[in-house]
């Protein structure tokens, strides 16, 4: 569902939070709104469900002007996740999420396994937190609650207000690589605000950047951060903005090639001398057990034992190319395989690759 802007208007008395905007947010992309404090990016968010009217122009979702839905029908529409204050403390977990499917009248069995799923999905053992209290998890916890309730309706649109922005910077990395996962899956519509650039990039498929009520530039996240259009957005990504691209791209768009692998029970030493690729890739069942370097098998003892070189380091294709950097650098290794969900091999990563990536500009 796309949703479009048209002169979009709101103000506060004599005061203009937002003037005269003009957007689009783009069927199942993730937008992002990101501006100074105060420059109008939660006044835009309610409106879009109306717990902010606007002063003039329109709001037209699929085609439809919000004033032709009825209010209930619009909110139901849309998902709203909010930083940390959004979950009922005397409700329980389960209780929290379910409270839009029992608005719907859903009956029980169905909003079990729907809340069940949710919390699967958020990577909450359902069996484990369905009961506690909110008061009884932690903040990051918390926070997927949120994002399951805002979820549990199945809503084609998700409005998110900072909704990471009250976790500390390690959870939060984890909070914003498992919800690039639930959105692959998903793929909704969906608004993000939030004042951390870095997050906008890694999380944006396209921004919006705001000042003073007005958008000062909107674009996917490469365009906006390879061509800024002026100094106010240049501030905005601040000086590193190349680097922070690295954030944004994955992993799964950079691999060099589809290497060959070998099933650990029956490795062939000499075969696997001869190939071209630095890394061998070891396999059990089909999926990835380990690796060797290529140039260890020359060293590798009498014993031939492949496990006393293999190393067990992988990437996961939906990583972002930072987190592969920073994982190749712990490692101290130039090359890595990568798998997928399932564990299976799905390519190699290496510097080159990386690099090749960042000077495309991503294309
Ligand atoms: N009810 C209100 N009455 C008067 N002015 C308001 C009201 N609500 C918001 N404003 C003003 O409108 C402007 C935009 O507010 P808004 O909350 O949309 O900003 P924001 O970009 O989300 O800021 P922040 O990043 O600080 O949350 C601000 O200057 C704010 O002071």
């Amino acid at each position: 569902m796309s949703i479009q802007l048209k002169n979009l208007k709101k103000n506060y008395n004599d005061f203009t939070a937002v003037n005269n905007i003009n957007l689009e947010f783009q069927d199942k992309k993730l937008s992002v709104l990101i501006g100074p404090s105060g420059c109008g990016k939660t006044t835009i968010l309610k409106m879009l469900n109306r717990l902010i009217e606007r002063t003039s122009g329109d709001i037209i979702i699929d085609g439809k002007s919000i004033d032709n839905i009825n209010t209930i029908d619009l909110r139901r529409s849309m998902g709203y996740v909010i930083q940390e204050i959004g979950l009922f403390p005397h409700m329980t977990v389960f209780d929290n999420i379910a409270v839009v499917p029992r608005l719907l009248k859903w009956d029980e069995a169905k909003i079990k396994n729907r809340v069940y799923e949710l919390l699967d999905m958020v990577n909450l053992d359902p069996s484990i937190n369905a009961k506690k209290y909110p008061a009884q998890l932690s903040g990051g916890q918390r926070q997927r609650v949120g994002v399951a309730r805002g979820l549990a309706a199945d809503p084609n649109i998700l409005l998110m207000d900072e909704p990471f922005g009250a976790i500390d910077p390690i959870n939060r990395e984890t909070l914003q690589d498992g919800f690039l996962e639930i959105q692959e899956k998903i793929q909704k519509t969906i608004v993000f605000v939030t004042h951390d650039i870095r997050e906008a990039i890694k999380l944006g498929d396209r921004i919006v950047i705001l000042n003073q009520g007005k958008v000062e530039q909107e674009g996917s996240t490469l365009e906006v951060v390879k061509n800024p259009k002026n100094q106010f957005v240049r501030n905005i990504l601040g000086e590193d903005s190349e680097f922070k691209t690295l954030e944004f791209l994955k992993v799964s768009d950079s691999l060099s090639e589809i290497p060959k692998t070998y099933d650990v029970d029956k490795f062939d030493l000499e075969k696997a001398k001869q190939e071209d690729s630095k890394i061998i890739i070891l396999t059990k069942n089909d999926k990835f057990f380990g690796f060797v370097e290529n140039r260890g098998l020359n060293n590798l003892g009498d014993n031939k034992n492949l496990k006393s070189i293999m190393k067990t380091y992988k990437l996961k294709n939906h990583l972002s190319l930072f987190d592969a950097l920073n994982i190749m650098l712990r490692a101290g290794v130039s090359t890595l395989p990568v798998v997928d969900n399932d564990n299976k091999v799905v390519g190699i990563i290496d510097f080159s690759s990386i690099f090749k990536k960042i000077n495309s500009g991503g294309e």
